[in-house]
């Protein structure tokens, strides 16, 4: 019996540590097939929307990555906003949630969400699972699991920022750089930043969207990278023994059509079988 209570236990692919322990009575799962299929759409279909929109963001932008000055930048993220509606054909901002005390949520604000679409990116620093994150992890629910391990720590604030900050800053190549860093301020240059802040279903709001994992190909445009919004908290120098990847990135990707107005969910247990 303990054997099989175990057993089911390690099963989980918990994605939020301080959630599951918190609500484990609620749980519902989404379960998948052995290895990282957790595919709801081919990987190059992720990478197709996604270079579409990045590509329409850099038309508009400067080659040399100046830092902006607060107007300029808050303009620029509205009109990065607007191209994400004419690209995509809808847009998702961060909104106070519809469920009563579950904070901030994600929400569509234009247009609608056709199924399969990159609905939002999660943010933020990669570790793997040997590597320091216990004090970043401390009253953080922003701690994503993903299947094969590796830790992304999406949170905005305090040590969490300050270790993102710090590794956006020794990637730089030249005046270029390899990774977004305004997804920790309130106007992401690159709008699908937001999928931290997307929350748990429950009865009343089923799951629209679902989790998609994503290693970002060596041959990914290199004037599209400074858009991603994750970067490893090791160097690339540290990694050169790791599979090569520029990144790992998490796409939430809508499992229905998702009409204006409408919150995003997903499902924050995963079960691999
Ligand atoms: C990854 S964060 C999501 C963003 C969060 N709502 C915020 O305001 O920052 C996860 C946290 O959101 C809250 N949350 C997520 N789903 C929820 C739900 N269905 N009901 C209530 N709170 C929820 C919990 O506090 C959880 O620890």
């Amino acid at each position: 019996m303990l054997e099989r209570v175990l057993r089911k236990w390690k099963q989980y692919r918990y994605r939020f540590v301080p959630w599951i322990a918190l609500n484990l009575k609620d749980r519902s799962v989404r379960s998948v097939a052995e290895g990282d299929s957790d595919k709801i759409v081919p990987d190059t279909d992720v990478e197709s929307n996604l270079t579409r929109l990045l590509s329409a963001f850099s038309q508009y932008d400067d080659r040399e990555d100046k830092r902006l000055t607060y107007t300029a930048h808050a303009l620029k993220a509205q009109q990065n906003l607007a191209l994400m509606h004419e690209v995509l054909g809808f847009a998702v901002e961060r909104h106070q949630s519809v469920i009563l005390g579950g904070g901030r949520g994600v929400v569509v604000t234009a247009g609608v969400v056709p199924t399969g679409s990159v609905t939002s990116l999660y943010p933020g620093l990669i570790y793997e699972q040997y590597e320091p994150i216990f004090f970043q992890s401390l009253g953080n629910p922003f701690i994503f699991r993903c299947i094969d391990g590796l830790l992304i720590d999406g949170n905005d604030k305090g040590i969490s920022k300050f270790l993102y900050r710090s590794c956006h800053g020794r990637d730089r190549i030249g005046p270029y750089t390899v990774c977004d860093d305004s997804w920790l301020t309130q106007s992401p240059l690159n709008p699908l930043s937001v999928g931290q802040y997307v929350n748990n279903h429950n009865k009343d709001y089923p799951a629209n969207v679902a989790y998609q994992e994503f290693d970002v190909p060596a041959d990914f445009p290199f004037h599209l990278r400074k858009y991603l919004p994750n970067n490893f908290y090791s160097s690339s120098f540290e990694r050169s023994h790791l599979p090569q990847r520029l990144t790992r990135l998490v796409a939430l990707v809508a499992v229905r059509d998702i009409q204006c107005g409408e919150e995003l969910f997903s499902t924050y247990f995963t079960v691999v079988h």
